[in-house]
Protein backbone atom coordinates (compact mmCIF):
# COMPACT_ATOMS: atom_id res chain seq x y z
CA UNK A 1 0.00 0.00 0.00
CA UNK A 2 1.37 3.33 -0.89
CA UNK A 3 1.75 6.28 1.74
CA UNK A 4 -0.92 9.03 0.76
CA UNK A 5 0.02 12.57 1.66
CA UNK A 6 -1.71 14.27 3.76
CA UNK A 7 -2.82 18.16 2.77
CA UNK A 8 0.63 19.13 4.62
CA UNK A 9 2.83 16.45 2.76
CA UNK A 10 4.60 18.32 0.04
CA UNK A 11 5.35 21.03 2.88
CA UNK A 12 6.88 18.25 5.17
CA UNK A 13 8.81 17.52 2.58
CA UNK A 14 10.07 20.56 1.73
CA UNK A 15 10.33 21.27 5.37
CA UNK A 16 13.03 18.26 5.64
CA UNK A 17 14.69 19.27 2.27
CA UNK A 18 15.30 22.16 4.35
CA UNK A 19 16.46 20.53 7.38
CA UNK A 20 18.54 17.90 5.28
CA UNK A 21 20.05 21.11 3.25
CA UNK A 22 20.43 23.44 6.41
CA UNK A 23 22.50 19.95 8.04
CA UNK A 24 24.38 19.43 4.72
CA UNK A 25 25.60 23.25 5.02
CA UNK A 26 26.71 22.51 8.44
CA UNK A 27 28.48 19.90 7.64
CA UNK A 28 30.10 21.36 4.64
CA UNK A 29 31.07 24.37 7.03
CA UNK A 30 32.46 21.42 9.61
CA UNK A 31 34.74 20.24 7.12
CA UNK A 32 36.03 23.05 5.71
CA UNK A 33 36.61 24.88 8.76
CA UNK A 34 37.31 22.40 11.35
CA UNK A 35 40.70 20.66 9.88
CA UNK A 36 41.63 24.57 9.97
CA UNK A 37 40.88 24.80 13.80
CA UNK A 38 42.34 21.75 14.73
CA UNK A 39 45.68 22.50 13.04
CA UNK A 40 47.64 23.66 15.85
CA UNK A 41 49.07 26.87 16.00
CA UNK A 42 52.59 26.26 17.36
CA UNK A 43 55.51 24.20 16.06
CA UNK A 44 56.06 21.67 18.98
CA UNK A 45 52.42 20.89 18.36
CA UNK A 46 52.06 20.50 14.66
CA UNK A 47 55.36 18.39 15.30
CA UNK A 48 53.24 16.31 17.26
CA UNK A 49 50.19 16.46 15.17
CA UNK A 50 52.61 15.72 11.61
CA UNK A 51 54.54 12.41 13.21
CA UNK A 52 51.45 11.47 14.84
CA UNK A 53 50.09 11.55 10.69
CA UNK A 54 53.32 9.97 9.70
CA UNK A 55 53.73 7.03 12.35
CA UNK A 56 49.90 6.23 11.68
CA UNK A 57 50.95 4.89 8.36
CA UNK A 58 50.21 1.10 7.74
CA UNK A 59 53.50 -1.05 6.82
CA UNK A 60 52.68 -1.76 3.82
CA UNK A 61 51.52 2.04 2.89
CA UNK A 62 55.25 2.76 4.12
CA UNK A 63 56.56 0.54 1.50
CA UNK A 64 54.62 1.27 -1.22
CA UNK A 65 55.37 4.80 -0.62
CA UNK A 66 59.28 3.84 -0.66
CA UNK A 67 59.03 2.28 -4.02
CA UNK A 68 57.13 5.43 -5.07
CA UNK A 69 60.01 7.81 -3.97
CA UNK A 70 62.29 5.60 -5.61
CA UNK A 71 60.34 5.60 -9.35
CA UNK A 72 59.74 9.55 -9.09
CA UNK A 73 63.21 10.09 -8.30
CA UNK A 74 64.51 7.97 -11.05
CA UNK A 75 62.59 9.18 -13.36
CA UNK A 76 63.73 12.98 -12.93
CA UNK A 77 66.48 14.05 -14.66
CA UNK A 78 67.47 16.87 -13.17
CA UNK A 79 68.41 14.70 -9.95
CA UNK A 80 69.79 11.97 -11.49
CA UNK A 81 72.31 13.92 -12.58
CA UNK A 82 73.75 14.36 -9.55
CA UNK A 83 76.47 12.19 -8.53
CA UNK A 84 77.05 12.58 -4.90
CA UNK A 85 73.77 12.50 -2.97
CA UNK A 86 73.46 12.42 0.80
CA UNK A 87 70.24 10.93 2.14
CA UNK A 88 68.90 9.35 5.64
CA UNK A 89 68.33 5.90 7.68
CA UNK A 90 64.66 6.81 8.14
CA UNK A 91 63.14 7.12 12.27
CA UNK A 92 59.62 7.39 12.99
CA UNK A 93 57.40 6.87 10.20
CA UNK A 94 59.60 9.02 8.03
CA UNK A 95 59.54 7.94 4.38
CA UNK A 96 62.11 5.57 3.28
CA UNK A 97 64.95 5.97 1.08
CA UNK A 98 66.82 2.92 1.17
CA UNK A 99 65.15 1.31 -2.10
CA UNK A 100 66.14 4.46 -3.85
CA UNK A 101 69.86 4.75 -2.26
CA UNK A 102 70.05 0.76 -3.27
CA UNK A 103 69.63 1.84 -6.76
CA UNK A 104 71.65 4.75 -6.91
CA UNK A 105 74.53 2.44 -5.25
CA UNK A 106 74.22 0.05 -7.97
CA UNK A 107 74.10 2.60 -10.93
CA UNK A 108 77.40 4.00 -8.91
CA UNK A 109 76.29 7.02 -7.69
CA UNK A 110 77.85 8.10 -4.50
CA UNK A 111 75.50 8.00 -1.37
CA UNK A 112 76.27 10.02 2.08
CA UNK A 113 74.40 9.68 5.22
CA UNK A 114 74.24 12.42 8.06
CA UNK A 115 76.27 11.65 11.45
CA UNK A 116 76.10 13.96 14.18
CA UNK A 117 79.29 15.44 14.63
CA UNK A 118 81.05 14.68 17.12
CA UNK A 119 82.25 17.97 18.57
CA UNK A 120 80.83 20.45 17.16
CA UNK A 121 77.43 21.13 18.60
CA UNK A 122 74.28 20.35 16.23
CA UNK A 123 76.20 20.16 13.00
CA UNK A 124 76.27 17.14 10.70
CA UNK A 125 78.53 15.16 9.17
CA UNK A 126 77.86 13.80 5.97
CA UNK A 127 79.71 10.29 5.45
CA UNK A 128 80.17 7.81 2.37
CA UNK A 129 78.03 5.08 3.23
CA UNK A 130 78.92 1.51 1.79
CA UNK A 131 76.09 -1.35 2.27
CA UNK A 132 78.06 -3.35 4.57
CA UNK A 133 79.31 -1.01 6.49
CA UNK A 134 79.23 -0.62 10.57
CA UNK A 135 76.57 1.43 11.54
CA UNK A 136 75.79 2.46 15.17
CA UNK A 137 73.04 4.36 16.84
CA UNK A 138 73.25 7.67 17.27
CA UNK A 139 71.89 9.62 20.67
CA UNK A 140 68.47 9.62 18.66
CA UNK A 141 68.08 6.38 18.34
CA UNK A 142 68.69 6.67 14.49
CA UNK A 143 71.79 4.45 12.82
CA UNK A 144 74.35 5.97 11.49
CA UNK A 145 78.06 4.99 9.78
CA UNK A 146 80.25 4.07 12.68
CA UNK A 147 83.04 6.90 13.21
CA UNK A 148 85.42 5.34 15.09
CA UNK A 149 85.11 2.08 11.92
CA UNK A 150 85.45 4.36 9.58
CA UNK A 151 84.30 8.21 9.02
CA UNK A 152 87.33 9.70 10.81
CA UNK A 153 89.40 9.16 7.38
CA UNK A 154 88.28 12.99 6.13
CA UNK A 155 87.96 11.05 2.38
CA UNK A 156 84.96 8.92 3.46
CA UNK A 157 83.45 12.24 4.23
CA UNK A 158 82.09 15.17 1.98
CA UNK A 159 82.01 18.92 2.91
CA UNK A 160 77.78 19.83 2.51
CA UNK A 161 79.20 22.31 0.05
CA UNK A 162 80.54 19.32 -2.19
CA UNK A 163 77.31 17.11 -2.45
CA UNK A 164 75.42 17.60 -5.64
CA UNK A 165 72.39 16.77 -3.29
CA UNK A 166 71.08 16.80 0.57
CA UNK A 167 68.04 14.80 0.44
CA UNK A 168 66.15 16.32 3.96
CA UNK A 169 63.94 14.27 6.65
CA UNK A 170 61.29 16.19 7.71
CA UNK A 171 58.40 15.95 9.67
CA UNK A 172 56.06 18.65 7.44
CA UNK A 173 56.25 20.97 4.45
CA UNK A 174 54.37 23.68 3.03
CA UNK A 175 54.27 24.63 -0.65
CA UNK A 176 57.42 27.51 -0.21
CA UNK A 177 59.77 25.46 0.48
CA UNK A 178 59.56 25.88 4.34
CA UNK A 179 60.29 22.93 6.30
CA UNK A 180 59.60 21.46 10.03
CA UNK A 181 62.48 19.09 11.57
CA UNK A 182 62.79 17.34 14.42
CA UNK A 183 63.59 20.70 16.58
CA UNK A 184 67.43 19.89 16.76
CA UNK A 185 68.31 22.66 13.99
CA UNK A 186 70.82 20.16 13.01
CA UNK A 187 70.09 20.52 9.14
CA UNK A 188 69.52 24.80 9.41
CA UNK A 189 72.91 24.99 11.64
CA UNK A 190 74.73 22.87 8.80
CA UNK A 191 73.37 24.34 5.83
CA UNK A 192 73.93 27.82 7.05
CA UNK A 193 76.70 28.55 4.32
CA UNK A 194 73.75 28.27 1.70
CA UNK A 195 73.13 32.13 2.30
CA UNK A 196 75.94 32.99 1.25
CA UNK A 197 76.42 34.90 -2.54
CA UNK A 198 78.99 32.89 -3.49
CA UNK A 199 80.08 29.55 -3.45
CA UNK A 200 78.49 25.66 -4.53
CA UNK A 201 75.94 24.72 -2.94
CA UNK A 202 73.36 21.51 -3.13
CA UNK A 203 70.33 21.10 -4.25
CA UNK A 204 68.18 20.98 -0.75
CA UNK A 205 65.20 18.48 -1.51
CA UNK A 206 62.80 17.25 0.82
CA UNK A 207 61.69 13.68 1.14
CA UNK A 208 58.47 12.89 2.64
CA UNK A 209 54.46 11.38 2.32
CA UNK A 210 51.81 13.67 1.61
CA UNK A 211 50.29 13.34 4.62
CA UNK A 212 53.30 15.84 5.33
CA UNK A 213 52.07 18.79 3.24
CA UNK A 214 50.63 21.65 5.14
CA UNK A 215 49.54 24.69 3.65
CA UNK A 216 52.03 27.20 5.18
CA UNK A 217 54.45 26.80 7.75
CA UNK A 218 55.70 29.17 10.29
CA UNK A 219 59.40 30.62 8.99
CA UNK A 220 62.30 31.58 11.70
CA UNK A 221 64.74 33.42 11.01
CA UNK A 222 67.47 30.27 10.56
CA UNK A 223 65.11 28.22 8.09
CA UNK A 224 67.09 26.98 5.05
CA UNK A 225 64.32 27.07 2.68
CA UNK A 226 63.85 23.73 0.66
CA UNK A 227 64.58 23.91 -3.25
CA UNK A 228 61.82 21.01 -3.94
CA UNK A 229 60.17 17.89 -2.22
CA UNK A 230 59.78 14.70 -3.40
CA UNK A 231 56.79 12.48 -2.25
CA UNK A 232 55.30 9.30 -3.01
CA UNK A 233 53.05 11.31 -5.87
CA UNK A 234 54.63 14.33 -6.89
CA UNK A 235 58.02 16.10 -7.45
CA UNK A 236 57.15 19.86 -5.89
CA UNK A 237 59.70 22.52 -6.86
CA UNK A 238 60.20 25.88 -4.85
CA UNK A 239 61.37 29.26 -6.59
CA UNK A 240 61.03 27.68 -10.24
CA UNK A 241 63.68 25.80 -9.78
CA UNK A 242 64.24 22.68 -11.74
N1 LIG B 1 66.40 9.94 9.93
C1 LIG B 1 66.83 11.11 10.41
N2 LIG B 1 68.09 11.32 10.64
C2 LIG B 1 68.52 12.51 11.15
C3 LIG B 1 67.59 13.55 11.41
C4 LIG B 1 66.21 13.31 11.16
O1 LIG B 1 65.33 14.16 11.36
N3 LIG B 1 65.88 12.08 10.66
N4 LIG B 1 68.04 14.75 11.90
C5 LIG B 1 67.45 15.97 11.63
O2 LIG B 1 67.85 16.97 12.14
C6 LIG B 1 69.28 14.74 12.67
C7 LIG B 1 68.95 14.23 14.05
N5 LIG B 1 68.01 15.09 14.66
C8 LIG B 1 67.05 14.68 15.56
C9 LIG B 1 66.57 15.60 16.48
C10 LIG B 1 65.66 15.18 17.44
C11 LIG B 1 65.23 13.86 17.48
C12 LIG B 1 64.29 13.35 18.51
O3 LIG B 1 63.84 12.23 18.45
N6 LIG B 1 63.98 14.11 19.51
C13 LIG B 1 63.12 13.63 20.57
C14 LIG B 1 63.46 14.24 21.88
C15 LIG B 1 64.93 14.42 22.15
C16 LIG B 1 65.62 13.32 22.89
O4 LIG B 1 65.10 12.22 23.04
O5 LIG B 1 66.74 13.59 23.34
C17 LIG B 1 61.68 13.91 20.26
O6 LIG B 1 61.40 14.99 19.67
O7 LIG B 1 60.83 13.07 20.58
C18 LIG B 1 65.67 12.97 16.53
C19 LIG B 1 66.59 13.39 15.57
C20 LIG B 1 70.32 13.91 11.95
N7 LIG B 1 69.81 12.64 11.47
N1 LIG C 1 72.10 28.56 11.92
C1 LIG C 1 71.78 28.44 13.21
N2 LIG C 1 72.59 28.97 14.15
C2 LIG C 1 72.29 28.85 15.45
N3 LIG C 1 71.19 28.23 15.91
C3 LIG C 1 70.35 27.69 15.03
C4 LIG C 1 70.60 27.75 13.63
N4 LIG C 1 69.60 27.09 13.00
C5 LIG C 1 68.77 26.65 13.96
N5 LIG C 1 69.20 26.99 15.18
C6 LIG C 1 68.56 26.67 16.48
O1 LIG C 1 68.09 25.35 16.44
C7 LIG C 1 66.85 25.24 17.15
C8 LIG C 1 65.93 24.30 16.41
O2 LIG C 1 65.57 24.86 15.16
P1 LIG C 1 64.29 24.29 14.34
O3 LIG C 1 63.14 24.15 15.27
O4 LIG C 1 64.11 25.13 13.12
O5 LIG C 1 64.84 22.85 13.97
P2 LIG C 1 64.38 21.85 12.82
O6 LIG C 1 64.65 22.44 11.49
O7 LIG C 1 62.98 21.47 13.10
O8 LIG C 1 65.37 20.62 13.14
P3 LIG C 1 66.27 19.64 12.24
O9 LIG C 1 66.91 20.44 11.14
O10 LIG C 1 67.27 19.12 13.22
O11 LIG C 1 65.37 18.59 11.71
C9 LIG C 1 66.29 26.65 17.25
O12 LIG C 1 66.01 26.92 18.60
C10 LIG C 1 67.36 27.57 16.73
O13 LIG C 1 67.68 28.52 17.69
Amino acid sequence: MGIRLGPFGSGLTSRRHIRGSSLLLVLLIFTILFPLKLMPANKRELRAYLRAQRTALSAQQQRQHAQALAQGFLQAPSLLKHRHIAFYLPQDGEIDPRPLMQVLLKRRHCVYLPVLHPVSHHQLWFVRYHTKMPLIANRFGILEPQLTAYGHRASNRLPAWALGIIALPLVGFDSQGGRLGMGGGFYDRSLAFTRRAQGNKPLLLGLAHECQKLDDLPVEPWDIPLQGVLTEAHLYWHNGKG
